[in-house]
């Protein structure tokens, strides 16, 4: 660490990067009245979520579900048509929707809340500075949030073949060909349903031993079933091992995986994971500490090693959502700005995969929930079963609820729009509700969010249908006139 220098243009707080979780941070702070400064690398505010990632990605995917539908008219008494997706449109579509939420993140707007703007790339000097371009700025405190890059794997022949990653893929004009997609996680999975809906030939290789590993086995198994179903081909517990580039543009790449199986693709897409970013940082000047994985180390109140020195979101985890990052914010706000000890609490922390069907979930899975305390209970119900789904024609899936002692300690949702089936079930996990805190509230009918009251309705179906319940009842009906 470098000895802290006294010059340069002083800030009661510096945040280093404009994401989703800088730009949270930045603009409550600078509205408290803060002398903020917000130091941007890449030219422009917004970070991936809005320019690479969950904006595009879902735009993408709402263009590939209208083709889905198109195909599936004849399912509502329509006459079915297949669609000729021209990916350029669609690009131009995914774009500008990505350039009308540009307008939140304007400069002006954090300009006009008291923010100093800086268009620079930062890097520690000491523990107070940073240069930042050809300004040196010193912070009393500072709050890291550089975010992630796409990791890639050494793999020979890949570099050579050429591949996309979420940095480019949403610039993607050329007519469909066929896809080859590395990586099973959600960025694998939501782009080659995307692709294949839009006309493509698509092939994922997942390493792990199944899709989304991190989700509940049942909420994976049912949406490799829909993916199949949908024509994509799916290699799990495989890897790719080498690529031989194709000779032309307009030829095949040949993958070759682990099991020495090989799939020919005109494009690969790599998913497999994201780095922290913190390369060109000099995070050493600072004394700011690294986890084993590069993520950088934080305590529960978003707190670096350099105390005064806070991270939230991609670059130290644990997990990379843009509503973890927003969280995060909240926390460091409360920390660094009124100094309350606020920590962060992800029990009930809320993740969603916008494939379709989603899967979401919240708190344990049914297996985490077992593996910890061995005396959980799950009910399930299926949406096959509810009556809004089948009147939409979306009756895959289904709703798990984990109960331990009387309370609600995870849920998963694998269906239609289970991202917004979602709330009252984070609400359970986050305020411990019991059963009967779902059952009591009356649900409309017919609607999705229903499904959560049917697994719940079996949870009591067990203890009250039973011959002992039903002879008190009997027994309370004969006494009482
Ligand atoms: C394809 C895809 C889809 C996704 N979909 C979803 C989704 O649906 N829902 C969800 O919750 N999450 C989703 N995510 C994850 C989400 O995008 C991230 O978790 C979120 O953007 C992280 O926010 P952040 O503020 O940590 O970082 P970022 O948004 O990445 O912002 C970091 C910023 O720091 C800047 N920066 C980096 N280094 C420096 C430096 N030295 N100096 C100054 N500035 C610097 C960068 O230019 C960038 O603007 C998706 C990700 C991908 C890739
Ligand atoms: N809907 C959402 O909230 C959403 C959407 C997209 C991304 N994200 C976030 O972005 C982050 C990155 O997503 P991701 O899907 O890229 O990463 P990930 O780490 O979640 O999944 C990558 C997958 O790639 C596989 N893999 C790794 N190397 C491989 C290889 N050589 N061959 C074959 N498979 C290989 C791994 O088994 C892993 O399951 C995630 O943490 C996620 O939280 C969130």
């Amino acid at each position: 660490m470098s000895a802290p220098g006294t010059g340069g243009e002083r800030f009661d707080l510096v945040v280093i990067g404009g994401g989703s979780g800088g730009l949270s941070v930045a603009s409550v702070a600078g509205r408290l009245g803060l002398r903020v400064a917000l130091v941007e690398a890449s030219g422009e505010l917004g970070g991936e979520c809005l320019h690479t990632g969950c904006v595009p990605s879902k735009a993408l995917l709402r263009s590939a579900r209208v083709a889905r539908l198109m195909r599936r008219g004849a399912d509502f008494g329509l006459e079915a048509c297949e669609p000729a997706p021209d990916m350029g449109a669609v690009s131009r579509r995914v774009h500008a929707v990505v350039d009308r939420l540009q307008a939140h993140d304007d400069p002006d707007r954090f300009r006009s809340y008291g923010v100093e703007v800086i268009f620079a790339a930062a890097r520690f000097l000491d523990a107070h500075r940073i240069a930042a371009g050809d300004r040196v700025l010193w912070g009393r405190r500072f709050v890291l949030a550089t975010g992630s890059t796409p990791a890639v794997p050494e793999v020979p022949g890949l570099a050579a073949a050429g591949y996309w990653t979420n940095e480019n893929l949403f610039d993607v004009t050329e007519p469909a060909g066929e896809l080859a997609v590395v990586g099973g996680g959600p960025v694998g999975v939501e782009m080659a349903q995307a692709f294949r809906r839009l006309g493509w030939t698509v092939t994922l290789v997942q390493r792990g031993a199944r899709l989304l590993p991190a989700e509940d086995g049942g909420a994976s198994g049912v949406l490799r079933e829909a993916l199949e179903a949908e024509g994509l081909t799916i290699h799990t517990g495989n890897k790719l091992q080498e690529v031989v580039p194709a000779a032309t543009r307009d030829e095949r790449h040949a993958l070759r995986l682990a099991d020495g199986s090989e799939i020919p693709a005109q494009r690969i897409l790599v998913a497999t994971g994201r780095h922290p970013t913190t390369g060109g940082l000099d995070l050493e000047a600072a004394g700011v500490e690294r986890t084993e994985t590069g993520a950088v180390a934080v305590d529960r109140r978003q707190r670096t090693t350099a105390r005064h020195i806070y991270a939230v979101g991609d670059v130290c985890g644990p997990y990379q959502y843009s509503h973890l990052a927003n969280y995060q914010a909240g926390v460091v706000i409360q920390n660094a700005v009124f100094r309350l000890p606020a920590r962060a609490d992800l029990t009930a922390l809320p993740r969603v995969t916008f494939c379709d069907p989603e899967v979401a979930q919240v708190g344990l899975t049914a297996a985490e929930a077992e593996q910890r305390y061995g005396d959980t209970e799950v009910h399930r119900a299926d949406f096959a079963d509810l009556d809004r789904a089948l009147a939409e024609g979306e009756a895959t899936g289904f709703a798990k609820l984990v109960f331990r002692r009387g309370r609600i300690i995870g849920a998963t949702v694998v269906g239609p729009h289970a991202g917004e089936l979602l709330p009252q079930l984070v609400q359970a996990v986050r305020g411990k509700l019991r059963p009967k805190d779902i059952i009591g509230a009356v649900h409309a009918y017919p609607t999705l969010a229903e499904i959560a009251k049917r697994a719940v309705e079996k949870y009591y179906g067990e203890r009250l249908f039973r011959p002992p319940v039903k002879g008190l009842v009997r027994w309370i009906n004969r006494l009482v006139p």
